[in-house]
């Protein structure tokens, strides 16, 4: 049973602006999705629409089966954790958590308790009576969490809430994040534009841009299948080149034929084919299945990052464990399974679909 649906959902800004176009999402109880999309591509305007706080102009939200579309914000067991923590620093951290429950005039014990449970769910015990000023990023935004989870709330988004970080705490805080979501067992929608953040965490990831969901899926669905060009470079390093179906299992690209796992294309139909840059490797230019001439070279620490020009003038961005020479010419080499053919324009339905002709035929 999904807890939220956005059922055609359109958001139309006074001043015209169409932020939102016919979004359709559900979502079930107890995972970790994530709205990822560039800056403008609608993703807060998603989660302000289902948190009650911006109201759409058609499309219905539904939470747990019932119709919200017009429920106040404050009558939704949703809660929100924002990028800038909202905190109240002239409260210590027992009085930011505790806040809501003050607010609705619980009992001092029943307070006391739940304040309790909450920063020990996010690591904060003997925290309570620290001023905000007095703690780092990472702790302010695990109060900013404790606060929005003292209410039990059944969904907590979270709008770009680790971007305020440095990088490694980020990252320290992508684990906390999950571990604190799995613990909960309730839904998480997390905004984010940062890609490899998405993929760390989520169960599924809905990719947006000008409005539309791109695609959804699981982060290695995404990865590993993008549906459009847009998804395939918004996600990761890419070689995106032009080419052609042959047939089932071949395709034609840089000026060769290649066998792939694609099917269902009709022969002679343009495609672009996507490589990842990690699925590439190195070798003599006998043993590769392209010859390329090395432009440049960049070690990131844990692999090179390859700029080499192919025959037909692509420039090719390959990661490899092994360094090579400026101006060398070397072969690349490929699996078929790690070419990824995309059909021209393809959208979603149309790409799940095909899969599902094909699937059907095993
Ligand atoms: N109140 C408003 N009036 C008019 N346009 C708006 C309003 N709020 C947002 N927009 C526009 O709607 C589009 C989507 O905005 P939104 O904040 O949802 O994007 P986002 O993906 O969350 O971006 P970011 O990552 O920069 O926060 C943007 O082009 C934005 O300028």
């Amino acid at each position: 049973m999904e807890i939220i649906k956005l059922d055609h959902i359109t958001k139309q800004y006074d001043d015209g602006f169409v932020a939102l176009k016919d979004i359709n999402l559900e979502l079930e109880s107890g995972k970790f999705y994530s709205l990822l999309g560039p800056s403008g591509s609608g993703k807060t305007t998603i989660l302000r629409i289902i948190a009650g706080f911006t109201e759409a102009s058609a499309g219905k939200v539904y939470f747990d089966g019932q119709d919200i579309t017009n429920l106040d914000a404050s009558k939704r067991h949703i809660n929100t954790v924002f990028q800038n923590y909202a905190l109240f620093p002239h409260l210590n951290v027992y009085e930011n958590v505790a806040f809501a429950l003050k607010l609705r005039q619980r009992p001092e014990s029943e307070i006391r308790e739940k304040v309790k449970d909450a920063l020990h769910t996010v690591r904060l015990d003997g925290y309570a009576n620290r001023e905000i000023f007095e703690l780092s990023g990472g702790q302010q935004q695990r109060v900013a969490i404790a606060r929005a989870i003292i209410n039990e709330p059944k969904v907590l988004l979270l709008d770009e809430c680790l971007s305020a970080l440095d990088k490694r705490l980020r990252k320290e805080m992508q684990f906390e994040l999950r571990a604190i979501q799995k613990k909960l067992g309730i839904t998480f929608i997390f905004v984010t534009h940062d890609q490899e953040e998405a993929l760390a965490m989520s169960d599924e990831i809905f990719v947006l841009n000008d409005g539309e969901i791109k695609q959804s899926g699981s982060p290695v669905d995404i990865y590993d299948e993008p549906v459009n060009d847009f998804v395939a470079r918004f996600i990761g390093d890419s070689n995106i080149l032009s080419g052609r179906m042959i047939r089932d299992f071949a395709v034609e690209f840089a000026g060769k034929d290649f066998e792939c796992a694609d099917a269902g294309i009709t022969p002679g139909e343009k495609v672009e084919v996507v490589l990842r840059p990690e699925d590439l490797d190195i070798t003599t230019p006998a043993a590769g299945k392209l010859l390329v001439t090395v432009q440049s070279q960049l070690f990131l620490g844990d692999h090179f990052e390859i700029k080499a020009i192919g025959q037909d003038g692509f420039e090719w961005l390959i990661h490899s464990t092994n360094g090579v020479q400026i101006g060398q010419e070397v072969g690349i080499f490929f699996d078929p399974e790690d070419i990824h053919v995309m059909r021209l324009g393809e959208t979603e339905e149309e790409f799940d679909a095909r899969l599902e002709t094909y699937e059907g035929e095993d």
